[in-house]
């Protein structure tokens, strides 16, 4: 059953409990380009008591390096090899499995850079629009071409997603020696456009089932592959003594619940306290395993409970 992380559980020795922290991005630190207020203050005393905080996002839409200057420019103490989003996590994939060819990415520039770093060939990243003059059979008969020597397909956030591009992703997939990666299967953002529904890579990888018939390896949360990144970089890492704070029960609270992390939702984000008593009811284990340990309102109400905030 969660708790709200109130005073008294938070000064029966709560900060004494972990060593570290799995801090999620968007919908915890921030929502888009804009900080939530007090976020800051509480990640950045966190590590100056001594915690190590480690920065975890499905988001592939940036590089380590470009999430290490959004996090300088928003305020949050951070190191580049303290950051792992799923674009990082593709990158490190590909090398685990020797990977030696070239990738065809449904995606950002977030995992072409990441792709570029490790010094593994990919194909250009960006839009990819079909002419507006054309009927699409005799562009794709004439103008589209399948590059041999690609030998993995990534499908993760593209906001140019476009009919050539699904076609491509479909076309390469039809070769079952084709890795097929998906970075995450979040199928929408949360924004405050509550008129609007905002896809998200789920929508793609879905779209891309229906075609190819093909199921991805998913490398984001749930999946356990980023936190192993962590792992491997962080050895030492004792999950008795970490905590993941997180937005979205199926994703963050759940990979928490599955690693022997201590869970920690707060409701800037995706989940609210709704969808806790609906997994809080379920019979179904897999619902159960997203029902946090603890909730807060914000991480400013931690930040609060430290003192370090009014
Ligand atoms: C995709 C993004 O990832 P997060 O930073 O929350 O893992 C989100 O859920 O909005
Ligand atoms: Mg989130």
């Amino acid at each position: 059953m969660t708790k709200k992380l109130d005073a008294t559980v938070f000064h029966n020795g709560f900060l004494n409990s972990f060593d570290f922290v799995l801090t999620d991005c968007d919908g915890v630190l921030w929502n888009r380009n804009e900080a939530i207020p007090g976020a800051k203050e509480t990640i950045n005393a966190l590590q100056d008591m001594g915690k190590t905080v480690i920065f975890v996002t499905n988001n592939s839409s940036k590089s380590r390096y470009e999430y290490h200057r959004k996090c300088e420019v928003l305020g949050f103490k951070s190191s580049v090899d303290r950051i792992f989003p799923t674009s990082y996590c593709v990158a490190v994939y590909l090398k685990s499995i020797d990977f030696k060819k070239k990738v065809y990415v449904l995606g950002s520039s977030g995992i072409a850079g990441e792709l570029h770093s490790a010094g593994i060939p990919f194909l250009p990243v960006g839009p990819d629009p079909m002419p507006e003059t054309e009927y699409w059979y005799n562009w794709v008969a004439k103008e589209l071409k399948l590059d041999s020597e690609v030998g993995a397909v990534v499908v993760g956030f593209d906001q140019h997603v476009s009919y050539p591009k699904l076609v491509k992703t479909v076309s390469y997939l039809k070769d079952p020696n084709c890795v097929y990666i998906a970075t995450n299967i979040d199928e929408q953002f949360q924004t405050d456009l509550k008129h609007l529904v905002i896809p998200g890579t789920g929508a793609f990888i879905r779209a891309v089932e229906a075609v190819s018939g093909r199921t991805p390896i998913v490398l984001g949360k749930p999946a356990k592959f980023l936190y192993d990144c962590i792992k491997y970089q962080y050895p030492d890492l004792d999950p008795s003594k970490g905590i993941i704070i997180g937005d979205r029960l199926s994703t963050d609270i759940l990979l928490g619940r599955s690693t022997g992390l201590r869970t920690l939702l707060v409701l800037t984000g995706v989940s609210d306290l709704n969808e806790v008593e609906r997994c809080s009811n379920s019979n179904c284990e897999n619902k159960q395993m997203m029902v946090p340990d603890y909730y807060l309102p914000s991480l400013a109400d931690l930040g609060r409970l430290m003192g370090v905030i009014q």
